[in-house]
């Protein structure tokens, strides 16, 4: 039996003037590939936000490990828990590897440089990840997927107990968002990284999470495996779109199929 590493109860945070989250529970276990899905603008990143101590509820609380997350020292929270959010922390004229470099800041003590372990773990994140061609690039001029992976290689080399990740396929063409969905469920299954990750990319969530919280209104809608919460009546009432399920031909997973609402007349269609 594993525990619980990082639990929401009741949480209700937004912004000023701007309530999104309106009561959401969630527990994730220790060793969980959980995905979290909802329609854009209902609190996914949000509540990932809440999740690693950036963001302070209003009401309710975020616990890891048991503890309250406000409670645990900064250093000692980024030794637990990394971020590849949407949008790249600025890092104008570093390298990549310095990027990489700056992942082991919490295993530091203040003014220490890093030593051959650090140098070791950021060079075995970049190995992982596959991004030592860019080791000497500038972070600033790469391409958005090229970035993405960077940022993944920087939380690698903080060896986190849990990942929290936004989006983090977003960039990616499919060769590296499989790449990259195989390389998380490889360090969640070797490692037993705890992993929370937000997708919009139904299908990749149900075939990479065990386990999917599906928001909606603030409050969580649906939780459970994918077919539970992949269902037609609860995508098209939640996303506001009909769509039709099916199965991955070779995993046997659900597979959600859109449905254009506009038929292009025959003749219109151009040769
Ligand atoms: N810093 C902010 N200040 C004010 N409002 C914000 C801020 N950040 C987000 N919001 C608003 O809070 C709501 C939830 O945003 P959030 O980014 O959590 O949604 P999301 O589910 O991650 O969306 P998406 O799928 O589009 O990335 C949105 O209406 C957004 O406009």
């Amino acid at each position: 039996m594993t525990g619980t590493r990082l639990e929401l109860t009741d949480v209700h945070a937004g912004y000023p003037g701007r309530p999104v989250l309106r009561g959401v529970s969630l527990a994730v276990r220790e060793g969980e590939f959980l995905g979290l899905i909802g329609p854009n603008g209902v609190g996914k990143t949000t509540l990932l936000r809440v999740a690693a101590g950036l963001l302070v509820p209003d009401r309710g609380h975020a616990r890891l490990g048991g503890r309250p997350v406000q409670g645990i020292p900064r250093r000692e929270l980024a030794r637990q828990v990394a971020v590849v959010g949407q949008a790249a922390p600025a890092s104008f004229g570093l390298t990549a590897w310095e990027v990489v470099l700056l992942g082991r800041l919490p295993h530091l003590r203040r003014f220490q440089r890093e030593g051959p372990r650090d140098l070791q773990a950021a060079a075995e994140a970049m190995r992982l990840t596959g991004t030592e061609k860019l080791r000497d690039r500038r972070v600033d001029r790469l391409s958005g997927g090229e970035a993405q992976r960077v940022q993944l290689t920087r939380a690698l080399a903080q060896e986190p107990e849990i990942l929290l990740l936004d989006e983090p396929t977003a960039h990616l063409d499919i060769g590296h968002q499989v790449e990259f969905l195989d390389l998380l469920l490889r360090l969640n299954r070797e490692r037993r990284l705890t992993i929370v990750a937000s997708l919009h990319d139904l299908n990749l969530a149900a075939q990479y999470c065990r386990r999917l919280v599906l928001l909606e209104g603030g409050r969580v809608r649906a939780a459970g495996t994918p077919e539970e919460v992949l269902t037609e009546p609860i995508l098209a009432s939640t996303y506001g779109t009909p769509v039709r399920l099916g199965r991955h031909p070779v995993q046997g997973t659900p597979a959600v199929h859109l449905l254009a609402r506009y038929q292009a007349p025959k003749e219109a269609v151009f040769p």
